[in-house]
């Protein structure tokens, strides 16, 4: 007899640099999400497809967790809440070394999702997993304790512990996934890792490398603009549009006679002829929108849903 083909969706939710970006990455063998060691790096959410023999899963990367204060975290929390509503399964990504330090760190997490802030009332109705995410960093004693402790805390659909840095302990949420996936036929080509734009792929490449390369608050307040994405020429020519919320930061950004955004630049049209598998020829304008953070209209046309 065949075996049944099981195909859904899975929404990947957690605290800032909790290692989302990490595990789509690991899951889809290859890189889409940005990885930063800074938080809040994820502000889209994104989809990623892991093709198996009998699965397929499309998976939602989403923003991470946190206390919604400005406008723009606010509707980042909400990105995170619909993408768990839309699911089949949603996949709680913790970070173990955290947990295992804050007895309160898991209550504390799952108490963002209902937040009054986030416009939310209980969690959404789909099984919930527990990813218990850098087991690297804590003693295989003290992971079983935490993982027993986490299953008494909440009526959780499975804990599980992982390395997404290392690739351990994949299969065993692969599997735990696609148990809860509906049988059906895969929705996507098997070819396709993720359904994004090679615009977003350069926007995004953009922002990784002023989040690599920038302090503070900098990074926090930049948004990037596609102008222009040529593929009619080789090597492929793109303009974008970095956006800073003040005079400040542009000077920041530009560096003394252009040399930070020139290292900018070059740096990521390495990443991003890396991702496209082929060479670009990348220009970058620096623009000022005061506060774009707080502002609804801004926040709309770089993609955030109210
Ligand atoms: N030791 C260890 N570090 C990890 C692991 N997974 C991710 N990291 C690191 O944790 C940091 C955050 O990883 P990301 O994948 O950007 O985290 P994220 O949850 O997508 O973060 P946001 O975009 O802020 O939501 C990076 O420095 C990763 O290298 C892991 O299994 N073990």
């Amino acid at each position: 007899m065949a075996v049944a083909f099981h195909s859904g969706v899975a929404a990947l939710l957690g605290p800032p640099n909790a290692g989302k970006s990490t595990l789509l990455n690991r899951l889809l063998g290859q890189k889409i999400a940005i990885v930063t060691p800074r938080p809040q790096t994820t502000r889209n959410r994104i989809m990623g497809i892991v093709h198996g023999d009998d699965y397929q899963i499309i998976m939602l990367d989403t923003p991470g967790l946190h206390k919604a204060r400005a406008e723009m975290n606010r509707r980042m929390v909400r990105v995170a809440r619909e993408a768990m509503r839309d699911a089949d399964v949603t996949v709680f990504l913790a970070d173990a070394a955290e947990a295992a330090k804050k007895a309160d760190y898991l209550q504390r997490q799952l108490a963002l999702l209902t937040a009054p802030e986030a416009g939310a009332a209980g969690l959404p109705d789909c099984p919930l997993l527990l990813a218990l995410n850098k087991s690297d960093q804590v003693p295989p004693d003290a992971l079983h304790r935490l993982a027993q402790q986490c299953r008494a805390q909440h009526d959780f659909a499975g804990v599980l512990t992982l390395s997404a840095i290392r690739g351990e302990g994949l299969d065993a949420l692969v599997q735990a996934i696609v148990s809860h996936l509906p049988e059906g036929p895969p929705y996507y080509p098997e070819d396709m890792p993720a359904d994004l734009s090679e615009r977003f792929l350069a926007a995004e490449a953009v922002r990784e490398v002023i989040f690599l390369r920038t302090r503070d608050e900098v990074p926090y307040a930049t948004a990037v603009l596609i102008d222009l994405f040529d593929e009619t020429v080789s090597p492929n020519r793109i303009v974008a549009t970095i956006i800073v919320a003040r005079d400040s930061q542009k000077g920041i950004l530009i560096g003394r006679g252009g040399a930070m955004l020139g290292e900018i630049r070059r740096q990521a049209t390495r990443e991003l002829a890396r991702m496209l598998g082929r060479p670009v020829r990348l220009a970058l304008w620096v623009k000022v929108q005061k506060n774009w953070p707080e502002k609804n209209g801004a926040l709309t046309r770089l993609g955030l849903p109210e």
